[in-house]
């Protein structure tokens, strides 16, 4: 669509002047880039995207910006919003630098519809216009009027369906009302009108010409179908790194006696790679061949084709780097040398020093808690096997960690009896004939072991060797009669029944574990056995004791707990870790879909979206942490002496610190991949580390030092002194696990936003 007759506003855009290029003229145009360039990739292999682009948009225009898939068109337009940087040149926006304080760029001046869809599917087309127009500072009912009138232009379908439920095409009209709800000053669309039918693109182009009209308002677009760019006041053909021209439709087609745009860029491209290769003299002809209307090419890109600037620049077009200044830019009509008098104002915005201090706005904030908590809401099974799964986790530590094994086999040869014509019996009384009997019978009724006879060591070694057995014990002949005269005789006991007292144990000892339970159940089965032996034949168990009486423990428990050893760090671990996961996996999915990008060009800061996520995950961390605790303690009973207020506390401080890590993964990882590959890189090492599963004391002296600076280490301790000792906060052990998981937080926190604010491009 055009329309008709020049107006005094599209007189203006054809009018240029040239006059030295200074900041001023460049604050004037709603858009300006000066000696643009950009590359991604290594130093040794760079892929040079922008290449010394020159580019004006002068206010109140829609500037088409053409040019093959893969040039950099969006890579530009990425600079402009200021998601990424340029490695040289400078960009104006709306009169400031993108991302400078008082700019107002990124922020609500500016709409922006990125080239994925880029929105929220759980959403209904209400709730997302909604969304972005609180974070653009528009109020509920001012968004219901946008709603309303975007309805009908964009011919959106009900606006309370939900975004995923609808097609391709219309998430596409969604994802441009969502740029268009606050009406901004600047309007910057990539491929607005891809998946779109004609009747549809005309309406989009119809409003477009219509909010430019009175020159307020401008727009930057993208479009792979070049015909429609016809009505555009100004476009901007790119081509290898740099504008093949930067002119209006019109002017274009008639320098270039051409039938349509596409022809135009056609005859560009060919110019151009011609000189490239202007040294064949085949080629060379080939070039003398094709009509260039004078003065109308990018000199300096047939010339030397590392060079870039092309600019015909709205009142600034004698701006160029010594580089560029060799070419020469698509004249502008030299006739007219009046510019109508009212250019819209500078942008000027002051800036506060108190500015500087506030870190978050709460009209954002709002708008992205509120998203956050419907986002779950929307997805109420993945919220429940969140929530469900640390307490999962708990469960299958409660039954599985730390328990004495069950029904541990053992061979016993017992030499006083005649296996298997005899049975080994336990038999009452001082003069029981088999003490050996008596004690084995002991061990099997109060431990969980259990006596497998055999008649020789032969075939009981071979159980053992066969992995049957854990161990074999092997009785000497007169095992009862040497062990009384041991008793009787004490040091003057004759060597034969001192070695005949012996039992003599052969373990298996590939699993430590179970090796050093059967070693204590025998011990401590001998001790027990020996003392109720020496009471019925009326001599004073000490006798036989060991002289170390262990007594009540001051704290923990009567006999050694892996569970309540370890359950502190296995609290902390699971509710850290599950933080991690969660926050990673939020941030990678709005930042991969592009819906973070989306939010930070409409002014959310990378700060705010952090701690929208803080409030929004510590509601999820606390419904975790209450169902752990609830489990792990009323329900398993594990022991708990201490104050529960301490504990819940301790818990919640390892998922925010979990929460802030996960927000470090989502900054640096690329995609999900690497985040899932750096949170289980770093789950082992703070399990082996923070002193978890195995005391920090018994770590190589290095490591223990390493240890002690990890976020769980001093946390575990704290919270074992809490449970285990009752101790408070007051004690040193206790507030240093506090201190340490704060200043992880900080860390992490810090991090995160070191990572969002400077890693653009
Ligand atoms: N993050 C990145 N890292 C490395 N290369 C990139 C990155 N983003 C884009 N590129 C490369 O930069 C070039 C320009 O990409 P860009 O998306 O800006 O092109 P475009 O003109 O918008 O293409 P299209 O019209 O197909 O969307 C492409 O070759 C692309 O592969």
């Amino acid at each position: 669509m055009t329309t008709a007759g020049p107006t005094e506003l599209e007189l203006r855009r054809r009018n240029f002047k040239a006059q030295q290029s200074t900041v001023q003229t460049r604050k004037q145009q709603a858009v300006c880039v000066r000696r643009a360039h950009k590359k991604y990739g290594s130093k040794s292999q760079p892929n040079i995207i922008l290449d010394g682009l020159n580019m004006t948009v002068p206010k109140g225009c829609i500037y088409g910006l053409l040019g093959a898939s893969g040039c950099g068109k969006t890579t530009l337009l990425n600079c402009i919003v200021g998601r990424k940087r340029l490695n040289s040149g400078e960009i104006w926006v709306l009169g400031g630098q993108p991302g400078s304080k008082g700019s107002g760029v990124p922020g609500p001046r500016i709409g922006y519809m990125p080239q994925e869809i880029a929105l929220y599917g759980e959403f209904s087309i209400r709730e997302t216009l909604k969304y972005f127009g609180w974070v653009s500072d528009l109020s509920t009912e001012q968004v219901e009027a946008r709603l309303e009138f975007l309805v009908n232009l964009l011919m959106l379908p009900d606006p309370d369906r939900q975004v995923k439920c609808l097609s391709g095409g219309q998430q596409r009209r969604v994802s441009l009302a969502a740029a268009l709800v606050h009406d901004p000053e600047l309007l910057i669309l990539d491929e607005p009108t891809v998946g779109v039918d004609p009747l549809l693109r005309q309406n989009i182009w119809g409003h477009l010409v219509e909010i430019t009209k009175h020159g307020r308002k401008t727009v930057i677009i993208t479009t792979h179908y070049i015909d429609e760019a016809r009505q555009a006041h100004l476009i901007g053909l790119m081509r290898g790194g740099y504008f093949l021209a930067e002119e209006s439709p019109e002017q274009l087609i008639v320098q270039f006696g051409a039938e349509s745009l596409e022809d135009v860029f056609l005859k560009l491209s060919v110019i151009q790679n011609m000189g490239k290769r202007r040294r064949s003299s085949i080629l060379q002809s080939v070039t003398d061949a094709i009509p260039i209307p004078a003065g109308s090419v990018n000199e300096g890109a047939i010339l030397d084709d590392e060079v870039g600037e092309i600019s015909g620049e709205f009142g600034d077009n004698t701006s160029m780097s010594g580089r560029s200044a060799r070419r020469v830019s698509i004249a502008p009509d030299a006739s007219v040398e009046t510019i109508p008098p009212e250019l819209p104002p500078e942008e000027e915005t002051e800036v506060k020093w108190t500015d500087y201090l506030k870190i978050v706005k709460w009209s954002h904030m709002r708008a992205l808690v509120w998203k956050n908590f419907l986002w779950m809401w929307r997805n109420i099974p993945v919220m429940t096997f969140i929530i469900g799964l640390p307490v999962g986790q708990m469960i299958l530590f409660c039954l599985s960690i730390g328990h004495d094994p069950n029904d541990v086999t053992l061979s016993v040869v017992n030499n006083e009896i005649n296996y298997p014509m005899e049975r080994c019996e336990y038999k009452a009384g001082c003069n029981a004939s088999y003490l050996s009997c008596n004690y084995l019978d002991y061990i099997s009724n109060n431990y969980s072991l259990i006596m497998n006879y055999y008649a020789t060591e032969a075939e009981a070694r071979q159980t053992v060797e066969k992995g049957k057995s854990w161990a074999m014990l092997v009785v000497p002949n007169n095992f009862s009669d040497s062990l009384r005269s041991r008793i009787d005789n004490g040091k003057d006991t004759p060597s034969w029944d001192l070695a005949g007292s012996v039992i003599d144990v052969f373990s298996d000892k590939s699993n430590e574990n179970i090796a050093t339970f059967i070693t204590r159940d025998l011990l401590f089965g001998l001790e027990g056995y020996a003392k109720s032996f020496l009471k019925q034949c009326d001599i004073d168990p000490k006798v036989f004791g060991i002289p170390i009486k262990f007594e009540t423990p001051i704290y923990g428990y009567g006999s050694p707990d892996f569970t309540d050893f370890a359950a502190p760090g296995i609290i902390l671990t699971i509710i850290f870790f599950m933080a991690v996961a969660l926050t990673s996996g939020a941030m990678l999915m709005e930042r991969n879909e592009g819906i973070l990008e989306r939010t930070l060009v409409n002014g959310i800061t990378g700060t705010e979206v952090l701690f929208s996520q803080v409030i929004t995950q510590f509601v999820v961390m606390f419904g975790q942490t209450t169902m752990v605790l609830v489990f792990a303690f009323p329900i398993f009973q594990l022991t708990q002496n201490g104050n529960w207020f301490n504990l819940f506390s301790l818990t919640i401080l390892s998922g925010v610190c979990g929460m802030c890590f996960g927000f470090v993964v989502s900054c640096v990882c690329e995609n999900e991949r690497s985040a899932t590959y750096m949170a289980l890189g770093s789950f082992l090492p703070i399990v082996m580390l923070c002193g978890i599963i195995w005391p920090i004391e018994a770590m190589s002296p290095y490591l223990t030092w390493a240890s002690t600076c990890l976020p769980l280490t001093q946390a575990t301790e704290s919270l074992r002194c809490i449970i285990a000792r009752g101790w408070g906060i007051q004690v040193p052990a206790v507030y240093y696990g506090f201190l340490s998981i704060t200043l992880w937080i900080c860390i992490f926190l810090t991090i995160s936003i070191l990572v969002l604010k400077f890693r653009k491009g």
